[in-house]
Protein backbone atom coordinates (compact mmCIF):
# COMPACT_ATOMS: atom_id res chain seq x y z
CA UNK A 1 0.00 0.00 0.00
CA UNK A 2 0.77 3.61 -0.58
CA UNK A 3 2.16 6.27 1.71
CA UNK A 4 -0.55 7.94 2.96
CA UNK A 5 2.32 11.02 4.37
CA UNK A 6 5.03 10.58 2.00
CA UNK A 7 7.58 13.71 2.42
CA UNK A 8 10.77 14.01 0.32
CA UNK A 9 13.86 16.46 1.57
CA UNK A 10 11.31 18.69 2.96
CA UNK A 11 12.85 21.67 3.89
CA UNK A 12 10.11 23.88 5.77
CA UNK A 13 11.17 27.63 7.81
CA UNK A 14 10.80 31.05 7.43
CA UNK A 15 12.07 33.56 4.56
CA UNK A 16 13.68 31.29 2.92
CA UNK A 17 16.17 30.24 5.82
CA UNK A 18 15.13 26.43 7.05
CA UNK A 19 14.49 25.99 10.95
CA UNK A 20 15.59 22.22 10.53
CA UNK A 21 17.30 19.64 8.37
CA UNK A 22 15.38 18.01 5.75
CA UNK A 23 12.66 15.69 6.43
CA UNK A 24 12.65 12.77 4.45
CA UNK A 25 9.39 9.74 5.96
CA UNK A 26 6.75 8.41 5.44
CA UNK A 27 4.01 6.70 6.81
CA UNK A 28 1.54 4.39 5.90
CA UNK A 29 -2.58 4.07 6.53
CA UNK A 30 -2.67 2.97 10.41
CA UNK A 31 0.86 4.51 11.59
CA UNK A 32 1.15 6.87 14.53
CA UNK A 33 3.98 8.73 13.70
CA UNK A 34 5.89 10.19 16.26
CA UNK A 35 7.77 13.96 16.06
CA UNK A 36 9.99 15.25 18.84
CA UNK A 37 12.57 17.65 19.72
CA UNK A 38 13.95 20.31 21.81
CA UNK A 39 11.77 23.75 21.57
CA UNK A 40 12.32 25.81 18.48
CA UNK A 41 13.86 22.51 17.03
CA UNK A 42 11.24 22.91 13.62
CA UNK A 43 8.39 20.18 14.97
CA UNK A 44 5.37 23.10 14.71
CA UNK A 45 6.68 24.54 11.25
CA UNK A 46 7.05 21.16 10.27
CA UNK A 47 3.58 19.90 11.30
CA UNK A 48 1.90 23.60 9.64
CA UNK A 49 4.14 23.11 6.41
CA UNK A 50 2.44 19.58 6.43
CA UNK A 51 -0.46 20.50 7.34
CA UNK A 52 -0.59 22.97 4.43
CA UNK A 53 -0.99 26.46 6.62
CA UNK A 54 2.85 27.68 4.87
CA UNK A 55 4.42 27.10 2.42
CA UNK A 56 7.53 25.00 2.11
CA UNK A 57 10.88 26.10 1.40
CA UNK A 58 12.09 22.95 -1.06
CA UNK A 59 11.58 19.21 -1.31
CA UNK A 60 8.08 17.60 -1.25
CA UNK A 61 5.16 16.55 0.86
CA UNK A 62 2.59 14.77 -0.44
CA UNK A 63 -1.29 13.52 1.12
CA UNK A 64 -2.28 10.12 -0.62
CA UNK A 65 -0.21 11.46 -3.62
CA UNK A 66 -1.57 14.69 -3.82
CA UNK A 67 -0.07 18.38 -3.51
CA UNK A 68 -0.40 19.96 -0.23
CA UNK A 69 -2.59 22.35 -0.96
CA UNK A 70 -5.03 23.92 2.21
CA UNK A 71 -7.26 25.52 -0.33
CA UNK A 72 -8.05 22.27 -1.98
CA UNK A 73 -11.48 20.49 -0.78
CA UNK A 74 -9.77 17.20 -1.95
CA UNK A 75 -6.86 17.72 0.56
CA UNK A 76 -8.96 19.66 3.20
CA UNK A 77 -11.29 16.37 2.95
CA UNK A 78 -8.41 13.92 4.39
CA UNK A 79 -6.77 16.33 6.81
CA UNK A 80 -7.82 16.61 10.36
CA UNK A 81 -5.18 19.05 12.51
CA UNK A 82 -4.73 20.44 16.00
CA UNK A 83 -2.12 23.43 16.22
CA UNK A 84 -2.13 25.46 19.14
CA UNK A 85 -4.36 28.43 18.06
CA UNK A 86 -7.35 29.36 19.86
CA UNK A 87 -10.19 29.78 17.27
CA UNK A 88 -13.57 29.52 18.32
CA UNK A 89 -16.70 31.23 17.59
CA UNK A 90 -17.21 33.93 20.34
CA UNK A 91 -21.24 33.23 20.29
CA UNK A 92 -21.31 29.96 19.76
CA UNK A 93 -21.67 26.70 22.33
CA UNK A 94 -19.48 23.78 22.73
CA UNK A 95 -22.39 22.02 21.65
CA UNK A 96 -22.77 24.35 18.25
CA UNK A 97 -19.34 24.37 17.65
CA UNK A 98 -19.48 20.39 17.13
CA UNK A 99 -23.20 20.32 15.30
CA UNK A 100 -21.60 22.93 12.88
CA UNK A 101 -18.50 20.77 12.07
CA UNK A 102 -20.10 17.23 12.03
CA UNK A 103 -22.74 18.68 9.89
CA UNK A 104 -20.56 20.77 8.01
CA UNK A 105 -18.41 17.14 7.17
CA UNK A 106 -22.19 15.78 6.19
CA UNK A 107 -21.56 13.42 9.00
CA UNK A 108 -24.84 11.27 8.90
CA UNK A 109 -26.33 11.69 12.37
CA UNK A 110 -24.50 14.06 13.41
CA UNK A 111 -25.78 14.89 15.95
CA UNK A 112 -25.43 11.35 18.00
CA UNK A 113 -21.62 12.11 17.24
CA UNK A 114 -21.80 15.72 18.99
CA UNK A 115 -23.76 14.05 22.03
CA UNK A 116 -20.56 11.13 21.83
CA UNK A 117 -17.46 13.90 21.81
CA UNK A 118 -19.29 15.75 24.54
CA UNK A 119 -19.72 12.63 27.00
CA UNK A 120 -16.13 11.45 25.63
CA UNK A 121 -13.99 14.72 26.06
CA UNK A 122 -16.25 15.01 29.29
CA UNK A 123 -17.89 18.53 27.83
CA UNK A 124 -21.58 17.84 28.56
CA UNK A 125 -21.42 20.03 31.72
CA UNK A 126 -20.45 22.95 30.14
CA UNK A 127 -21.72 21.87 26.50
CA UNK A 128 -24.17 25.33 26.50
CA UNK A 129 -21.65 27.69 27.64
CA UNK A 130 -19.29 29.68 25.38
CA UNK A 131 -15.91 28.53 24.40
CA UNK A 132 -14.71 32.17 26.40
CA UNK A 133 -16.67 31.20 29.78
CA UNK A 134 -14.83 27.69 30.35
CA UNK A 135 -11.47 26.59 31.34
CA UNK A 136 -8.49 26.56 29.08
CA UNK A 137 -8.43 22.76 29.20
CA UNK A 138 -11.95 22.70 28.26
CA UNK A 139 -11.08 24.56 25.51
CA UNK A 140 -8.40 22.26 24.47
CA UNK A 141 -10.48 19.52 24.57
CA UNK A 142 -13.28 21.52 22.24
CA UNK A 143 -10.84 22.01 19.65
CA UNK A 144 -9.80 17.80 20.33
CA UNK A 145 -13.51 17.22 19.94
CA UNK A 146 -13.21 19.36 16.24
CA UNK A 147 -10.37 17.36 15.00
CA UNK A 148 -11.66 14.00 15.74
CA UNK A 149 -15.49 14.41 15.28
CA UNK A 150 -15.04 14.89 11.86
CA UNK A 151 -14.14 12.05 8.91
CA UNK A 152 -9.90 12.42 7.70
CA UNK A 153 -7.60 9.74 7.14
CA UNK A 154 -4.57 12.21 8.25
CA UNK A 155 -4.41 13.62 11.48
CA UNK A 156 -2.49 16.12 12.53
CA UNK A 157 -1.84 16.64 16.20
CA UNK A 158 0.56 19.19 17.62
CA UNK A 159 0.90 19.18 21.38
CA UNK A 160 -1.93 17.98 21.79
CA UNK A 161 -1.24 16.89 25.43
CA UNK A 162 -1.12 21.01 26.34
CA UNK A 163 -3.30 21.86 28.75
CA UNK A 164 -5.10 17.97 29.84
CA UNK A 165 -4.65 16.71 33.17
CA UNK A 166 -3.65 13.08 33.51
CA UNK A 167 -6.59 10.71 32.93
CA UNK A 168 -7.55 13.40 29.76
CA UNK A 169 -4.26 12.21 28.47
CA UNK A 170 -4.45 8.47 28.49
CA UNK A 171 -7.79 8.94 27.43
CA UNK A 172 -6.08 10.58 24.66
CA UNK A 173 -3.43 8.46 23.72
CA UNK A 174 -6.74 5.53 23.83
CA UNK A 175 -8.37 7.69 21.24
CA UNK A 176 -5.03 8.55 18.81
CA UNK A 177 -4.47 4.55 18.72
CA UNK A 178 -8.12 3.61 17.91
CA UNK A 179 -8.21 5.92 15.05
CA UNK A 180 -5.15 4.00 13.76
CA UNK A 181 -6.48 0.58 13.95
CA UNK A 182 -9.33 2.31 12.29
CA UNK A 183 -6.92 2.73 9.41
CA UNK A 184 -6.25 6.06 10.06
CA UNK A 185 -2.40 8.20 10.13
CA UNK A 186 -1.08 10.07 12.63
CA UNK A 187 1.26 12.75 12.92
CA UNK A 188 1.85 13.32 16.67
CA UNK A 189 3.82 16.39 17.94
CA UNK A 190 4.93 15.69 21.63
CA UNK A 191 6.86 16.05 24.65
CA UNK A 192 4.97 14.07 26.38
CA UNK A 193 7.12 10.85 26.77
CA UNK A 194 3.82 8.56 27.91
CA UNK A 195 1.90 9.53 25.13
CA UNK A 196 4.80 8.79 22.66
CA UNK A 197 5.08 5.74 24.25
CA UNK A 198 1.75 4.44 23.98
CA UNK A 199 0.96 5.92 20.59
CA UNK A 200 3.49 6.16 18.36
CA UNK A 201 5.20 2.88 16.46
CA UNK A 202 7.85 5.43 14.80
CA UNK A 203 9.61 8.29 15.67
CA UNK A 204 11.57 10.77 13.94
CA UNK A 205 13.71 13.31 15.84
CA UNK A 206 13.52 16.68 14.35
CA UNK A 207 17.17 18.28 14.71
CA UNK A 208 19.54 20.34 12.35
CA UNK A 209 19.95 16.26 10.85
CA UNK A 210 16.36 14.89 11.03
CA UNK A 211 16.48 11.33 12.02
CA UNK A 212 14.29 8.53 12.42
CA UNK A 213 14.69 7.12 16.08
CA UNK A 214 12.95 4.40 18.15
CA UNK A 215 9.72 5.71 20.57
CA UNK A 216 11.15 3.80 23.67
CA UNK A 217 14.53 6.35 22.86
CA UNK A 218 12.83 9.45 22.25
CA UNK A 219 10.54 8.93 25.06
CA UNK A 220 13.73 7.94 27.57
CA UNK A 221 15.54 10.88 25.80
CA UNK A 222 12.46 13.63 26.95
CA UNK A 223 11.48 12.23 30.03
CA UNK A 224 15.41 12.85 31.00
CA UNK A 225 15.47 16.51 29.91
N1 LIG B 1 6.25 32.96 12.34
C1 LIG B 1 7.57 32.77 12.52
N2 LIG B 1 8.46 33.55 11.88
C2 LIG B 1 9.80 33.35 12.03
N3 LIG B 1 10.32 32.40 12.84
C3 LIG B 1 9.48 31.62 13.50
C4 LIG B 1 8.06 31.76 13.38
N4 LIG B 1 7.47 30.82 14.16
C5 LIG B 1 8.47 30.14 14.75
N5 LIG B 1 9.68 30.61 14.36
C6 LIG B 1 11.00 30.12 14.75
O1 LIG B 1 11.22 28.88 14.09
C7 LIG B 1 11.94 27.99 14.94
C8 LIG B 1 11.15 26.68 15.06
O2 LIG B 1 9.95 26.96 15.77
P1 LIG B 1 8.83 25.85 16.00
O3 LIG B 1 7.66 26.51 16.63
O4 LIG B 1 8.63 25.11 14.74
O5 LIG B 1 9.59 24.89 17.03
P2 LIG B 1 9.03 23.65 17.87
O6 LIG B 1 10.01 22.53 17.67
O7 LIG B 1 7.62 23.38 17.55
O8 LIG B 1 9.19 24.20 19.34
P3 LIG B 1 8.35 23.94 20.70
O9 LIG B 1 8.75 22.59 21.20
O10 LIG B 1 8.84 25.04 21.58
O11 LIG B 1 6.88 24.06 20.37
C9 LIG B 1 12.15 28.71 16.26
O12 LIG B 1 13.46 29.25 16.26
C10 LIG B 1 11.09 29.79 16.24
O13 LIG B 1 11.52 30.92 16.98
Amino acid sequence: MGAVLDMSELSVGYAGTPVCGPITAQAAAGEILGMVGFNGAGKSTAARTIAGKQPMLHGEVRVHGLPVYEDAIPFRRQVAALFDEDAFFPSLSLREHLQLIARGHGLPDPDAAVEAELDFFALRERANAVPASVSSGQRRRLLLASALIRPSSLLILDEPEQRLDPAMRERLGERIKSYADDGGTVLLVTHDPALLLATAGRCLLIDDDVREIAPERAAAEIAGR
